[in-house]
C-alpha cells in the first residue's frame, strides 16, 4: 500500500496508533489521513486488525460531517491528488491546517479518565460536580474538559479551560469551548434518536490558514474518539450498562484472557468477527 501512495507522490508525514497521515509535495494544502484496521485497547494496538474497521470509521466520520453545520478539514474541488485504489475507502483528503493542540473533550457521562479524577478531586479538569455520581452515571449537563495532546504513547493530561486559554489564547480557548459544546449537543441528540448514547467524544480543531476560519478536524465522533453505549442496555442498569459499542467483546476476552503484563494476546477468529459485527451495527444504526 505504501509503494502505490509513494507512486503517487505522497510521503509519510506521522503515525497515530490506528492512523496515518501523508501529505504531497505538490499539493502542500492538502494531506491524507489513512485509518487502519488496528485496534487499540488497555493501551495496546491488539492483533490481528478487524477487518474493515477504517473503512467503516471513516464512513461515519465522513457521515458525521456532513450532518454537523460546522466549517470541516475535509477536501473538496477538481485539482485534488489521486488516492491510491487500495485505500480510497478509508482514507480522507483534507485541508492542512494550524491545528491548536488542545483536545477538545465534552462529557455527557461519567466515565474514563473523568472518573477517576472526579474520585479523586469531586471535578474534572477544574469543573466541580455533585456528590455521590457513580461511574457511567449522566452528567447534570455536558462539560468540555479539554486535554493536552502528549507526545505518542503517552496519555493526554486533563487541564483546567483557564490552562487552554494560556495554550491558545482566549479568544481561541472560547470559540473551541463553544463549538465543542455545540457539535456535543447537536451529536448526543441525534443519537440518542438511534438509541445510542454518546457519552463522551474528542473533537480536534485547526484554523484554516486560507480564511482563519476555526475548522473542525481529525475524525469526528467515531468509536475510537467517542464512547458509545446501547441506551436501552444503560437504562437496565445491568452489568453490560457501560459496554462500549464496538470493544467491549474485545475488553471482556482479554479480561478473561490476559493478566495485564507484557503484550496482549492474539485476538481468535471468533472475537475478530463479532466485533467487526459491532462496528457494522454502530455504523448501520447512528446513520439509518
Ligand atoms: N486531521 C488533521 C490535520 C489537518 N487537517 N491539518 C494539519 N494537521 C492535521 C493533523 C496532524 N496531526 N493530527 C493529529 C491527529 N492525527 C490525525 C491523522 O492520523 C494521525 C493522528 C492532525
Amino acid at each position: 500500500m505504501t509503494d502505490a501512495l509513494a507512486e503517487l507522490g505522497w510521503q509519510h508525514a506521522y503515525s497515530g496508533k490506528v492512523r496515518e497521515l501523508y501529505e504531497h509535495a505538490a499539493h502542500p494544502a492538502l494531506m491524507l489521513v489513512i485509518a487502519s484496521d488496528r485496534v487499540s485497547a488497555f493501551d495496546h494496538v491488539l492483533e490481528p486488525g478487524i477487518p474493515g474497521k477504517g473503512a467503516l470509521l471513516t464512513e461515519l466520520s465522513r457521515w458525521w460531517f456532513e450532518q454537523l453545520d460546522v466549517p470541516n478539514h475535509l477536501a473538496a474541488g477538481d485539482d485534488l491528488p489521486e488516492v491510491p485504489t487500495e485505500v480510497a475507502d478509508r482514507a480522507m483528503l483534507v485541508r492542512r491546517l494550524d491545528m491548536h493542540p488542545v483536545e477538545c473533550v465534552v462529557r455527557g457521562y461519567l466515565s474514563g479518565s473523568g472518573w477517576v479524577e472526579y474520585q479523586a478531586t469531586q471535578s474534572v479538569c477544574g469543573i466541580p460536580l455533585p456528590a455521590g455520581l457513580r461511574d457511567g452515571d449522566r452528567l447534570p449537563e455536558p462539560i468540555y474538559t479539554p486535554a493536552w495532546k502528549a507526545p505518542m504513547g503517552e496519555h493526554d493530561e486533563n487541564i483546567t479551560f483557564e490552562r487552554s486559554v494560556e495554550l491558545v489564547g482566549a479568544p481561541v480557548a472560547a470559540a473551541l469551548r463553544d463549538a465543542s459544546l455545540a457539535i456535543f449537543a447537536r451529536a448526543s441528540s441525534l443519537a440518542a434518536s438511534r438509541g445510542v448514547i454518546l457519552a463522551d467524544t474528542k473533537f480536534e480543531f485547526g484554523t484554516d490558514p486560507a480564511t482563519g476560519v476555526l475548522t473542525l478536524a481529525d475524525e469526528v465522533l467515531t468509536s475510537d474518539s467517542s464512547r458509545y453505549w446501547d441506551a436501552e442496555l444503560y437504562a437496565a442498569g445491568g452489568p453490560d450498562r457501560l459496554a462500549s459499542f464496538d470493544k467491549q467483546i474485545v475488553r471482556n476476552w482479554l479480561a478473561s484472557n490476559w493478566d495485564r503484563t507484557g503484550t496482549p494476546p492474539t485476538l481468535p477468529p471468533e472475537i475478530v468477527e463479532r466485533t467487526a459485527a459491532r462496528y457494522r451495527e454502530l455504523l448501520a444504526r447512528l446513520t439509518a
